[in-house]
């Protein structure tokens, strides 16, 4: 979306009315998904909005039609989630992608399996049989990832995704220079700086590292252009550099350290490395005061002290990223 005259900060690019806002609460089969919601539950609860563009999509009298026929059979994507394993084993190597990647397939055909071909088969005169099946919830599970958007109420808690017309042709930059606002009746979208004529007009997805964005958009932000990219540093990769020109003892002890750390789960997802430093610091400093502690010092108790408080510093990093969380899709199941 291009400006076509120049745009003055807090001016309001258009207006989405909420009955355009197509959701599972604005769909023909609204009744039959609030009766049968506690069938429907699931860890990514993305299932009701998923149904609903299944129905619609099949039903070319839908008053979604014309938005729906934007994307013929929701084939658009090129997310790593439709790369050939190998391909993206090969090239997402060490971004943390591979593995988000194959969480989500899998969660994906879980939820396809035991919540969705249950009710479909139970409906069989809603949904085509023939069309309805996994290869179509993939392509829809695709669309939400990279369409939808998921209002945040209070906080951390956030709503289920809703597609929202019009504001989801708007492509996503850290620097963007507008931004969507939910309010009870309507959805504004309002530019945040000023917008020359001619320049895009910019949505912003959330502060999303490059692995994310490949994640969810299947794009990236070029070169230094990202401020909040980060780059994950396996923890293992600590131990290696620990166990380097240690004797056997020191190796024995060391690895003793690690087997609790892994038990108690303190090392997880990888050290994570930001343009200013490492996210998270004080778990990483408090693994490495259980990785130095001298043998005398080291007992569950004493390591159990230094991770108590490691559950401390995480609970604080989550917080605060949770403060930062994206308003524009999220990875499945999360
Ligand atoms: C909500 S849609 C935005 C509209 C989209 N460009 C379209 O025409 O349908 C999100 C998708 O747009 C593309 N996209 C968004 N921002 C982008 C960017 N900065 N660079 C490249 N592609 C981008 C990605 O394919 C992403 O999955």
């Amino acid at each position: 979306m291009l400006a076509v005259k120049p745009i003055a900060s807090g001016e309001v690019l258009f207006v989405v009315p909420r009955p355009a806002v197509l959701s599972h609460s604005n769909t023909d089969i609204h009744q039959l998904l609030t009766t049968e919601s506690l069938s429907l539950r699931s860890r990514s609860r993305w299932v009701p909005l998923l149904l609903t563009l299944m129905y619609e999509s099949s039903h070319l009298d839908s008053p979604w039609a014309p938005y729906i026929a934007l994307w013929p059979n929701f084939v658009q994507a090129d997310l790593p989630m439709f790369w050939p394993r190998d391909e993206r084993r090969e090239l997402l190597r060490g971004t943390g992608v591979v593995q988000a990647t194959a969480q989500d397939l899998q969660n994906i055909r879980k939820e396809f399996r035991t919540v969705v071909a249950p009710f479909l088969s139970r409906h069989t005169d809603l949904f085509e049989p023939e069309r309805s099946n996994l290869e179509l919830y993939m392509r829809l599970v695709a669309f939400v990832m990279a369409y939808s958007f998921q209002e945040s109420r209070g906080g951390k808690k956030r709503n289920p995704p809703v597609m929202v017309p019009m504001a989801d042709m708007l492509n996503h930059t850290t620097n963007h220079n507008a931004q969507l606002e939910f309010s009870q009746d309507v959805l504004k979208m309002v530019a945040v700086r000023a917008i020359a004529d001619g320049e895009e007009v910019f949505n912003t997805y959330g502060q999303l590292a490059n692995s994310q964005l490949l994640h969810m958009y299947g794009f990236t932000e070029p070169g230094s252009t990202n401020p909040n990219d980060t780059a994950r540093v396996p923890w293992i990769t600590l131990l290696r550099s620990a166990l380097h020109g240690q004797g056997p003892k020191e190796r024995k002890l060391l690895r003793r350290k690690w087997r609790l750390l892994s038990q108690l789960t303190a090392v997880d997802e990888g050290i994570m490395v930001g343009w200013h430093g490492v996210h998270s610091a004080g778990k990483l400093e408090q693994v490495l005061k259980v990785l130095s502690m001298p043998k005398a010092q080291f007992g569950v108790q004493n390591a159990g002290k230094e991770l108590g408080n490691t559950q401390g510093a995480l609970e604080a990093s989550a917080d605060v990223e949770a403060g930062t969380e994206a308003n524009f899709g999220t990875t499945f199941g999360a």
